[in-house]
């Protein structure tokens, strides 16, 4: 199934089984394996503290990529992500060469209200950002229409693509959950220019 939001200054799309089950299982427990996870600190009203989830980025190129304070350092992407991407960049016409990856490990890990509009992404970003694993509420909402708010949830093997204005009108995020919840993984694949 997929799913087109009608939103102002947005283009949003959500594949609800762009992988099927067994290939999100398969790449989720890959990942949680041989990934090499960091966690950042990041520094918000001059307090500094770690960033709620454990990170990783694969690029093509070497460049390192910067946002909110912090300077990751692209390791060279595995095969059976590289593939991934290859597909994306074929169904959806983009030139997809980074990817950022997210581990929630539970629900006290979250991700904070937040826009990718980094000037490495360039005007418009397309991003691509794939679910694995535990299903969590993403919500997003306009900077000044107040009115214009969506929740939803992320599925497992989920696709959400996120282009046009999108990243220049609305923030989005990840929220804490008191239920207890088990490990997510997000990909979110970008083109770092
Ligand atoms: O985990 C998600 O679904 C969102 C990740 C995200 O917004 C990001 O990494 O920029
Ligand atoms: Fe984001």
């Amino acid at each position: 199934m997929m799913r087109k939001f009608d939103l102002p200054n947005s283009k949003l799309i959500y594949y609800e089984r762009f992988l099927d089950a067994p290939r999100a299982n398969s790449l989720f427990g890959k990942l949680l394996a041989e990934i090499k996870w960091q966690q950042d600190k990041i520094t918000l009203f001059g307090k500094t503290h770690l960033q709620p989830r454990l990170t990783a980025l694969f690029s093509v190129k070497e460049k390192t990529y910067t946002y909110s304070g912090i300077t990751m350092h692209p390791q060279a992407f595995p095969d059976y992500l590289y593939s991934i991407l290859l597909e994306l960049n074929k169904k959806f016409d983009t030139n997809f060469n980074t990817c950022l990856v997210n581990l929630y490990r539970d629900g006290a890990d979250s991700n904070g209200w937040h826009a990718d509009n980094e000037k490495e992404l360039g005007k418009n970003p397309v991003i691509a950002s794939i679910s694995l694993g535990e299903i969590r509420k993403f919500k997003i909402k306009h900077n000044t229409l107040k009115k214009e708010k969506l929740d939803f949830w992320l599925e497992s093997g989920s696709l959400l693509l996120m282009a046009g204005e999108t990243q220049h009108y609305w923030k989005h995020q990840i929220p804490k959950t008191k239920k207890p919840v088990k490990p997510r993984i997000n990909l979110t694949f970008r083109e770092i220019k």
